[in-house]
């Protein structure tokens, strides 16, 4: 016989039943959404594993950014560099935008008080008054409409003519004496000197016009109203809302001390993602090539959320901070107005007159002091932007110090260990022509790793002199002293001005402009004719490295061109070649810069070189060039070096 189950099938077992299997599916999915949040957890932790290894994560000892006596000295500074002088167009400028901000203030008024009239118009039905008071007002707002265009003209132009000066001052200092190559090679204190060079810039000068903007009128309005306040009502009133200006204006400085350095911070970050991006566009050949595609982006959204994570804690904090502004700034100044307006009423001060009487004096005392408290209101909440303001200062000011540093030949950089006693710049440099010089100069790396501890040779014009030695010998690094990139730590240099002596790397520059602009560099077209280098001269020094074909193909000297595209490896150090023959210096580095080029081309540059009676210090590892040089300068890797004629069993040293 079948089992009776109907029995079971109650209600209550059924209600029951549903709810047991409710319950175990809730909690299936819980443990399911646990699962997923721990492996998102366990996801994030390896994320940030990785972003910690993408992007070396050096704690930075915190640099004090806040506003105090440093911040304004620092401003003073800076302005000196903006505002030339009392009678400058800057300074022309700030007064113009005060007196259209004191146009827009009446004009303001204006508004308000014609917009009365055409309304009690209205009321009272007076058709011919209305529509003369709406004619009058109809054409009054063009002037209306000029005044607020002419103040954002005003502050448009003076942010301009800022930046215009302050930009101009400090490519004055990066572009002197290599200090833009110093700046990231030397000196390990700035990572993005782009970043602070266009935005950063940028943002100082906004916030600078933002802050006398927003305090200028606010000023301008407490001068009037506690003017006119106490002359009319005794000192009283308004000394009460000034000491409630100071006493909120400390308050809520302290209570934002932390904006200055978040956006200083927020600056630096966004200067490392900038710079990540722009990596990935320099290199963006050799990382096709590698498909490096998915690399790149954890690299890339690696700076992302490192800038986003701080985004996000820098607009907690812009909250918070707004809530407690708005009630110092806003509500609570309010309250200060109407206790203020209160007092003499209260006190009994006004208590002649009729009850209309004391409502008058109320509207006209009470209003200006209401007024008196928004302005005051307004200029506790402009100390946000010199918070901000604060934050810029603090970046131009480091790029300035560096820069004035680096032009003095100091730099800071974490040295290596036992290197500290070592003093850049402890060496003499002497200039003389036709004269290559070493005198117990030891070849030291920036960070104090010493290659060679004493280098001595001499070299004299029409001696070819073969640089040789293992890789990281210090080959590169001699060529960077002699070229006074690097400092000399000690010892004696004796060479040529520095015009008088030619670099040419593996991979040669190409400048932005046309084919002319290539042979001459750094030299312009207009300079290289000048100096009498006709476009005949140039043509020769083109066919003499076999790149003739170049002016039929792109259209002559001068076709424009991205030339670090458009050429190849070999034919961009034949233009650089050629560009050595245009110059004709002295001496001539040559590191490794013919690797590109076929041996019979290069050895028609060699002979040419030696005709013209340009020195050659070649790196190469190529036995073929051995025959155009008579002396070696040989580096072991380990500290010591020779230099002597090449003869004939020198060849077994190779390199
Ligand atoms: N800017 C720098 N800061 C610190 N150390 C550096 C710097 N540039 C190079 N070095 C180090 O100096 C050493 C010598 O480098 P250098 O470029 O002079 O070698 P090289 O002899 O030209 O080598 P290669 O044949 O590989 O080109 C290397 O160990 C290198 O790591």
């Amino acid at each position: 016989m079948a089992p009776n189950y109907s029995k079971f099938l109650t209600r209550n077992n059924a209600i029951a039943g549903c709810a047991a299997l409710s319950a175990s599916i809730i909690f299936l999915a819980y443990r399911q959404q646990k699962k997923l949040k721990v492996n998102r957890k366990k996801l994030k932790k390896d994320v940030e594993e990785e972003l910690k290894y993408l992007i070396s994560e050096k704690k930075e000892p915190r640099t004090k950014v806040q506003v105090d006596r440093k911040l304004f000295i620092q401003l003073g500074q800076l302005f000196r560099i903006v505002v030339p002088g009392w009678a400058s167009t800057e300074s022309s400028m700030f007064f113009l935008i005060a007196g259209s901000l004191i146009a827009r203030s009446l004009c303001d008024l204006w508004m308000i008080n014609h917009g009365t009239k055409i309304e009690s118009a209205i009321i009272s039905m007076d058709k011919q008054l209305f529509y003369k008071r709406l004619l009058k007002f109809l054409m009054t707002l063009p002037v209306i409409a000029l005044v607020n265009n002419l103040l954002k003209y005003s502050i448009g132009d003076l942010k301009i003519r800022l930046r215009t000066n302050l930009t101009r001052r400090l490519y004055e200092d990066y572009l002197k004496n290599y200090t833009y190559y110093r700046i990231s090679n030397l000196d390990n204190r700035i990572s993005n000197p782009d970043q602070l060079l266009t935005t950063d810039i940028d943002k100082f000068c906004e916030a600078v016009t933002d802050l006398y903007c927003n305090t200028a009128k606010p000023m301008l309005d407490i001068g009037i109203y506690v003017y006119k306040l106490s002359t009319s009502m005794g000192g009283s009133t308004p000394a009460l809302m000034l000491s409630y200006l100071f006493v909120s204006g400390l308050v809520l400085t302290h209570l934002r001390k932390p904006t200055a350095r978040l956006t200083a911070e927020e600056q630096k970050l966004e200067g490392e993602f900038r710079h990540i991006n722009s990596r990935l566009i320099t290199h963006s050949e050799e990382v096709a090539f590698y498909n490096g595609n998915l690399r790149e982006k954890a690299t890339l959204l690696a700076s992302y959320n490192k800038l986003k994570h701080h985004l996000v804690k820098f607009l907690g904090f812009k909250v918070i901070m707004g809530i407690v502004d708005n009630l110092v700034a806003k509500y609570f100044a309010s309250i200060v107005g109407f206790w203020a307006v209160s007092l003499p009423f209260i006190s009994g001060k006004i208590s002649k007159g009729s009850h209309g009487e004391r409502s008058r004096l109320y509207y006209t005392y009470g209003r200006m002091l209401l007024k008196l408290a928004e302005a005051i209101g307004r200029l506790v909440l402009a100390g946000r932007d010199l918070t901000r303001l604060a934050g810029f200062t603090a970046r131009v000011t480091q790029l300035r110090t560096v820069l004035s540093e680096l032009n003095d030949g100091k730099y800071q950089r974490t040295m290596v260990a036992g290197a500290e006693h070592l003093k850049p710049n402890g060496g003499k440099l002497i200039f003389k022509n036709n004269l290559i010089k070493f005198e117990k100069v030891p070849l030291v790396t920036p960070n104090g790793d010493i290659l060679v501890p004493e280098l001595t040779f001499e070299i004299t014009s029409g001696m070819n002199v073969l640089v040789c030695g293992p890789n990281g010998a210090g080959k590169s690094s001699l060529f960077r002293i002699l070229g006074e990139l690097w400092p000399i730590f000690g010892g004696e240099l004796t060479k040529p001005p520095r015009g008088k002596l030619f670099y040419i790397p593996q991979k040669p520059y190409m400048t932005l402009g046309c084919l002319r602009d290539q042979l001459t560099y750094p030299h312009s077209g207009s300079e290289a004719a000048r100096r009498g280098a006709t476009d005949e001269i140039l043509i020769s020094h083109l066919q003499r490295v076999q790149l003739g074909y170049l002016l039929e193909r792109e259209g002559g000297l001068d076709a424009i061109a991205d030339w670090l595209d458009v050429l190849s490896g070999g034919e961009k150090q034949r233009i650089a070649m050629a560009r050595l023959f245009y110059h004709k210096p002295q001496f001539a580095i040559l590191d490794e810069c013919t690797s590109a080029v076929s041996v019979d081309v290069e050895g028609s540059m060699y002979r040419y070189c030696r005709e013209v009676g340009i020195t050659l210090l070649t790196v190469s590892h190529r036995k073929s060039l051995w025959q155009h040089h008579e002396y070696v300068l040989q580096l072991d890797g380990r500290g010591s070096f020779s230099f002597k004629p090449i003869e004939n069993e020198t060849e077994q040293f190779g390199s």
